[in-house]
């Protein structure tokens, strides 16, 4: 049984984010997702919904084995947990490869790193960014 592992914000599902879990889930048998804690998204806004709902989207798709509140403070130890032979990045995610590889590697967690494709629009006004869809909710229902 080969089990693999994608994590993110995935607040607001969209097509892209389903595109990646598919993508991750090739990997192996099983998926398993792991859900940033609202404190450690750092890198953009703040999510919009809690860390639970989101988790709870998440683990409702059909190609989402098990989806994991993400541990707050160190982010090792969902994947020591979970013991997977793929972490599979996504496209953009700002986590570098080799040192998401070495800092496995560090902790004795015997797996691979691997990243993502890209999901590109199927028609002109798909929105695959949930920054995106914040942005068209407030410009066309803001005052
Ligand atoms: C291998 C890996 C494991 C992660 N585990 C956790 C975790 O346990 N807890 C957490 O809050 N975030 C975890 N994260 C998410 C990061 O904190 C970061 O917020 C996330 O990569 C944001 O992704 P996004 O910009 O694609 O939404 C993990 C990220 C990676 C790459
Ligand atoms: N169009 C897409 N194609 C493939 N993967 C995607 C796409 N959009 C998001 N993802 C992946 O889904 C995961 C979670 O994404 P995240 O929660 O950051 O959503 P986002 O829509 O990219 O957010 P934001 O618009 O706020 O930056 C990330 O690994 C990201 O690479």
């Amino acid at each position: 049984m080969t089990r693999a592992i994608a994590q993110g914000t995935f607040d607001i599902l969209h097509p892209g984010h389903v595109h990646y879990l598919e993508d991750a889930a090739s990997y192996g048998d099983e998926l398993h997702v792991i859900i940033a804690r609202r404190g450690n998204v750092t890198h953009k806004e703040k999510p919009i919904l809690a860390d639970r709902q989101r988790r709870d989207m998440v683990a409702a798709l059909d190609v989402v084995d098990e989806a994991h509140l993400g541990d707050r403070e160190d982010i090792f130890v969902p994947i020591e947990r979970i013991d997977p032979d793929y972490v599979v990045l996504g496209h953009d995610q700002h986590h570098d490869e080799s040192s998401i590889q070495a800092a496995l590697e560090d902790r004795g967690i015997d797996c691979e790193v691997r990243r993502a494709s890209a999901r590109e629009k199927r028609y002109d006004d798909e929105l695959l960014s949930t920054g995106r869809i914040i942005d068209r909710i407030l410009d066309e229902r803001g005052d």
